[in-house]
């Protein structure tokens, strides 16, 4: 029998709406059955980032090297910095028929539906602009100058919101976790169904 390949979901949203937070708590659930991919950056590690573990930290010209090698299945500059995810892992892993979860910005996202539009799109939204900007700052991981930055390009960010398949608000960690999850296993649910159908058609039933 061929395995069917997995599902590639999207998790993006403006910088500090809680993206890295809510992965982290799904990835620390027992039942969690989808593989975390990685992504790469120019960006300096912050305090207790470990190289492998939350990014593959490269230099501009390493990643601009990937880029030329077609290495990464998306990439964007983000305040300054390049961010990508690397292709090879993602399609092991979706071939292998694992589900594969990335959290990248929106750029990002929007080269992955032109790329793979079979994917599912989600959209973390804060309760506010006023929320997201408190975070952000709450977060205290950027200079002053990173954090304006970062919230002056999450206007054009939540305007990227409509392009998405489902919004979820991260008012509380543990309820978006549960709408992701919610939201993951209705779309199994519908590409099961949408598969049978196709046989059943094929066998002309
Ligand atoms: N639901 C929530 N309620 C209150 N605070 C939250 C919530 N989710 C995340 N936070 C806090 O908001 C800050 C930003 O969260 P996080 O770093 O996960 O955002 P992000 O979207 O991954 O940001 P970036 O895109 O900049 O990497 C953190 O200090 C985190 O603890
Ligand atoms: N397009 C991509 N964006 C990514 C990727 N990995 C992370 N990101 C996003 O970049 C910003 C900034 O991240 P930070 O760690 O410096 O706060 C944030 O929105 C991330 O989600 C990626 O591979 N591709």
């Amino acid at each position: 029998m061929i395995k069917e390949r997995g599902l590639l979901i999207v998790l993006s949203g403006p910088s500090g709406v809680g993206k890295g937070t809510v992965r982290k708590e799904l990835f620390s659930q027992p039942n969690t059955n989808y593989e975390y991919s990685i992504s790469m950056t120019t960006r300096n590690p912050r305090e207790g980032e470990v190289d492998g573990v939350d990014y593959f930290f490269k230099t501009r010209e390493e990643f601009e090297t990937l880029i030329e090698q077609g290495g990464l299945l998306e990439h964007a500059e983000f305040v300054g910095n390049y961010y990508g995810t690397p292709l090879a892992y993602v399609n092991e892993t979706l071939d292998a028929g694992r589900d594969v979860f990335l959290e990248i910005e929106v750029q990002g996202a929007a080269q992955i539906r032109k790329k793979a539009p079979d994917a599912l799109f989600i959209f973390l939204a804060p309760p506010s602009l006023t929320e997201l900007k408190d975070r952000l700052v709450g977060r205290g991981t950027e200079t002053a100058d990173v954090i304006a930055k970062r919230i002056a390009t999450a206007s054009e960010e939540l305007e990227m919101m409509s392009l998405y398949d489902y919004v979820v608000e991260n008012d509380e960690v543990t309820n978006a976790c549960d709408r992701i999850n919610a939201i993951i296993k209705a779309e199994h649910c519908r590409r099961e169904r949408v598969e049978k159908r196709y046989l059943s058609m094929l066998r002309g039933e």
